[in-house]
């Protein structure tokens, strides 16, 4: 029996009326057909291990369980990676299986996603030829140690303190405060036995700023701290159950000097301390790993994307006419406008993803040619993408799950945990407004350079192209939305410009006039995003391989989202760019229009997304859309259920009961 025909009926009708080659759309999210082929068949070999299934939800089991069941799988599916890679010589294709194994975020993410790239980044060849192979084999296991209780977002205050000895060829970490103490790390509450661990060097009472340092945490053997070595959990949060975040202090604990990663800066025996080309290299995972949010941040909206279509092609509540049956709530224009931005955000956020790694990879190979002329452009750039993506995809996701009405609100639709996780990219890895004040700096010399008429780098040239034009009629067209953009981008920094120097000229200094004109600032940094998300975007589909019936689709996509923020931000629009009231209802009209467009083919858009149901996880969302029936086996298998009566009523309810009888 083909899975169709065991399929709800509404989901069997909705991927019958889609108007294009579901497997076309896969094929290019991912890549290429090989790309797609490679991808399922490593999901499938993950999905053939029977240990990685989970026997009751993950939310029965308790804080401890859950962290003990998610370093279980994350060690199996640690192997099945080793020995994709023995077998085909290569890396897994990327994928999102851990997703279905460890639901949460695994205890390795750290490992993985920081502790071996800093190696990597930061380390000089000797350093990489000594500790890459021993983290990649999972020798030892490592995290990235920066964040503090009392520091986060301003990592030059950090006070763990590396002091160089140069008597013993060593540096001794101390933690001196509370507030020095590292905080958050993820792997580290219980997890790994080393870190990388974000100190300030000092050499001969002389501060040198922050530099990484590898440090091992716990005995390998026995797992125990080493001394002086303070280390543990942080507790239970909203989400990353299962991360392991963890605090850690040193009480002077000795590090050999080798241990300093030394690719940037060094420390020669004799202590004399060699600076880097720039000491901002030293931020080198953090730009990396924001990229790779942008990237993230597309997943997540196609998850909940796909949970909230599915489910709501499947549910049908009230009448749009009297005499017609209840209807799908897909059918509700209120619905489409929730979900459908989901859907084409997730596109967008693909697409500037892919672009950012184009930046990212053209920035690498220029410094290691010593070359650093666009390392403000990528670092500016990574910052506000991951500072707008993240919120805008955190709110998508929850307007998903509201969207899902009460069935959202379960644990079994996967959403609530899936906001949790969203949301928590708006914090880690720089916080969303200190990251858009990273991009404001970046713009106001940008926007300095263009009133001295000199040129400007790709991603903000065109304020030197919007100071030169006259501002031209407003253009209902794709292209002429996203100069629209441009205009609001370009409006805004010049008035965060002049407010900064209104302030300078009332008398205040630089820093004062700055602080009084960030709300300005970080308005402008969005504005940016909203520029680049939209050109990005709109350029990607225009210069696609796609055929016509899925072009024409990605299309409509990419407008919607235009004229979505259009619609969204018609104040500043109508402050900084030449568009009409008139326009504005045209565009209206116009985005009613494609969410009806969008509306037969929105099943099999998110079947593009090619999310298995262990992916989704969800209840609402897998693919045959037997919501109820799966609301109902998975409230069964509440511990609740598994007893006809509580003990709770013996012990409370009944003597309750009989007293109040007396
Ligand atoms: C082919 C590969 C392509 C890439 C593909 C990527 C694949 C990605 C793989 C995986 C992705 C997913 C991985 C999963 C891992 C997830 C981890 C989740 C767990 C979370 C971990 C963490 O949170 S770790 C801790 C993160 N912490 C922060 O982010 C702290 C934020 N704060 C800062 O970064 C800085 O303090 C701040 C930049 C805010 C200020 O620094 P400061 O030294 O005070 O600088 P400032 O005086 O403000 O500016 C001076 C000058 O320097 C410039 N600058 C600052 N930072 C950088 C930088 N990183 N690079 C370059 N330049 C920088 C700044 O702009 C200033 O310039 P000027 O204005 O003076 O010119
Ligand atoms: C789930 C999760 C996982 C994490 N994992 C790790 C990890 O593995 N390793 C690690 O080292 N760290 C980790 N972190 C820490 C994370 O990187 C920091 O929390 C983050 O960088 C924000 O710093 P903060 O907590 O100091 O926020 P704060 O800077 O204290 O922010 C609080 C408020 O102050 C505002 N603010 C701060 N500075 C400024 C400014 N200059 N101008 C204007 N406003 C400002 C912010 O906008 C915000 O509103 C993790 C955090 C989370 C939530």
């Amino acid at each position: 029996m083909s899975t169709e025909t065991k399929c709800n009926p509404d989901l069997v009708r909705e991927r019958a009326k889609c108007t294009f080659d579901v497997n076309e759309l896969i094929n290019l999210f991912y890549g290429s057909e090989k790309a797609t082929k490679e991808r399922r068949h490593f999901e499938d070999a993950v999905l053939a291990v029977k240990e990685l299934k989970d026997a009751i939800p993950e939310e029965y089991l308790s804080h401890k369980e859950r962290y003990e069941n998610g370093v279980r799988k994350a060690t199996i599916l640690r192997d099945v990676y080793r020995d994709y890679k023995a077998k085909h010589n290569r890396d897994p294709p990327p994928n999102q299986i851990t997703k279905a194994v460890i639901k949460d975020i695994s205890p390795f993410l750290l490992h993985n996603g920081m502790f071996v790239p800093t190696i990597a980044g930061q380390g000089t060849p000797e350093q990489q030829a000594e500790w890459l192979p021993k983290a990649e084999s999972m020798q030892i296991i490592g995290t990235y140690a920066q964040t503090e209780l009392g520091h986060g977002s301003f990592i030059r205050g950090l006070e763990t303190i590396a002091t160089y000895d140069p008597k013993t060829e060593e540096f001794v970490l101390n933690n001196p405060t509370l507030t020095s103490f590292k905080w958050w790390p993820g792997g580290l509450g219980s997890t790994v036995n080393h870190c990388v661990v974000v100190a300030q060097l000092y050499i001969n009472g002389k501060s040198h700023g922050i530099h990484p340092f590898i440090a091992q945490i716990r005995d390998l053997d026995t797992h125990k701290p080493l001394p002086g070595v303070k280390v543990g959990e942080i507790g239970p949060k909203m989400g990353f159950q299962t991360a392991n975040n963890g605090f850690l202090g040193f009480d002077n604990f000795r590090i050999p000097r080798k241990n300093m990663l030394m690719k940037n800066a060094q420390v020669l025996k004799d202590g004399t301390f060699v600076k880097g080309i720039n000491e901002k290299l030293t931020y080198g995972t953090m730009v990396m790993v924001r990229v790779g949010i942008v990237g993230d941040c597309s997943f997540y909206a196609a998850l909940a994307a796909t949970i909230a279509v599915r489910y709501s092609a499947v549910r049908h509540q009230s009448h749009i006419k009297a005499s017609e049956p209840e209807a799908q709530i897909l059918d509700y224009l209120t619905q489409q406008h929730k979900l459908f931005i989901a859907v084409a955000s997730s596109h967008v956020y693909r697409n500037a993803y892919l672009w950012m790694e184009k930046m990212y990879t053209n920035v690498m190979k220029e410094l290691s040619q010593d070359k650093q002329d666009n390392l403000p452009e990528l670092h500016a750039t990574a910052c506000c993408l991951k500072a707008v993506c993240s919120r805008d995809a955190g709110s998508l996701v929850e307007e998903c799950r509201l969207a899902c009405g009460g069935h959202g609100y379960m644990a079994s639709s996967n959403l609530p945990l899936t906001y949790g996780v969203t949301i928590a990219a708006v914090t880690y890895e720089g916080e969303r407004t200190v990251l858009l004040l990273q991009t404001a700096r970046y713009l106001m010399k940008a926007w300095m350079a263009a009133l001295k008429g000199k040129v400007l780098s790709p991603s903000v040239s065109y304020l030197l192209n919007s100071l030169k034009e006259s501002k031209k009629p407003w253009q209902n067209t794709p292209e002429g939305i996203v100069k629209g953009f441009q205009h609001v981008s370009f409006g805004k920094v010049k008035a965060a410009y002049e407010t900064i120097q209104k302030y300078m000229k009332q008398g205040k200094d630089y820093e004062d006039a700055w602080n009084l004109a960030s709300v300005q600032l970080v308005k402008a940094s969005e504005a940016h995003s909203r520029a680049i998300l939209c050109e990005v975007s709109w350029e990607a589909v225009c210069s696609s391989s796609a055929s016509p019936n899925l072009s024409r689709v990605l299309q409509q996509l990419a407008q919607l989202y235009l004229t979505y923020w259009t619609l969204e931000t018609s104040g500043d629009l109508l402050l900084y760019s030449n568009i009409t009231k008139d326009d504005l209802i045209i565009l209206r009209d116009k985005y009613e229009e494609l969410l009806v467009a969008i509306r037969p083919n929105a099943v099999g858009l998110v079947d593009g997304f090619d999310l298995r149901d262990e992916i989704l996880n969800s209840t609402l969302g897998s693919y045959d859309g037997r919501v109820y029936e799966r609301l109902m086996e998975e409230a069964l298998k509440s511990p609740l259920n598994q007893e006809t009566v509580n003990s709770s009523f013996h012990k409370y309810l009944k003597p309750m009961m009989e007293k109040a009888k007396l």
